[in-house]
């Protein structure tokens, strides 16, 4: 599967070493496209990738599925138009607040016959929250997010600080770097304005803490993820670009668990 990144940042790079460094034989990314050509030249000798600036040219470029890695801002403008020519993998998915955006690219993924597939991210046990709202019912859904505190303030702190309360779109508006799970949560669950989310800066941890509470009429769970940083960009958590991996190892195989 050839796959065309948007996006060289903390997720793509690991990307391009996981994937094109290491024996994954059917998966390579084969395409890049950024803003800047000159900033990111080394990537076509360090991974024998080709660099694009204009989404049409990246598009025709002999790849069978895009994988955003970009920003929320950058998805929200490309996702309507490519997913009527590729398969898309959507990691900044904070885009899919905008509920006009989603029947857009609803419409277009049916018309064009194209997949949009959205990886559980920072966080897990989306299989659970969709299992239990399908054909049962939730009640509650909630996400308490405790960041290293310069991850989200440029306030000097001394001790833990709530530094926002609300549901998953205003947790999104506010911070669209680092509350996309919000939003995948709130898509899995019970929507964006039923999900509740509390974001607490804690100057005293160097990990990225998401605590899932679920309710329903299957019983109760919770999840805690304590996740480790991606060294080249802290607000994003590891397991993140796992989950981009494993979603595109997953995607075409015949045998699927826990889906
Ligand atoms: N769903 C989830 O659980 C998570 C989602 N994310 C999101 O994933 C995305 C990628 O994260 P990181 O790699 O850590 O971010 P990053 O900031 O390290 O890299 C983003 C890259 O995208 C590039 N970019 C921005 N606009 C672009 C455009 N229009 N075309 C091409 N390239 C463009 C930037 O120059 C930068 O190199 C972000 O939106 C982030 O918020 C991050 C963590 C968890
Ligand atoms: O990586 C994380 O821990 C969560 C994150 O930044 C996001 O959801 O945007």
């Amino acid at each position: 599967m050839n796959i065309g990144l948007i996006g060289a940042g903390a997720i793509g790079k690991f990307l391009l070493d996981e994937i094109n460094e290491s024996a994954h034989e059917s998966l390579k990314v084969t395409s890049v496209l950024v803003r800047n050509r000159e900033k990111y030249a080394s990537l076509e000798s360090d991974y024998g990738v080709e660099l694009f600036t204009g989404t049409g040219e990246f598009l025709s470029s002999g790849i069978d599925i895009v994988v955003e890695a970009s920003t929320v801002e950058a998805a929200k403008e490309l996702l309507p138009g490519i997913i009527k020519e590729k398969d898309v993998l959507l990691i900044s998915t904070g885009a899919l607040a905008d509920e006009d955006l989603v029947a857009d690219v609803t419409r277009n993924a049916n018309e064009y016959d194209h997949a949009l597939h959205l990886p559980s991210g920072a966080i897990g046990g989306l299989d659970l929250l969709q299992n239990a709202q399908t054909f049962g019912k939730l009640d509650g859904v909630s996400l308490e997010t405790r960041k290293p505190a310069g991850s989200l303030t440029d306030e000097n702190l001394g001790r833990e600080k709530v530094v926002f309360e609300g549901n998953a779109a205003e947790a999104i508006d506010k911070y669209p770097k680092s509350m996309n799970i919000s939003i995948i949560l709130a898509f899995a669950g019970v929507g964006m304005k039923d999900t509740d989310v509390t974001i607490i800066a804690d100057p005293e941890i160097d990990r990225n803490v998401h605590d899932v509470k679920v309710t329903g009429d299957f019983g109760e769970a919770e999840f805690t993820f304590r996740n480790n940083p991606l060294p080249d960009n802290p607000k994003t958590s590891y397991l993140a670009a796992l989950s981009v991996c494993g979603t595109l190892e997953r995607i075409y195989k015949n045998v699927k668990i826990g889906s």
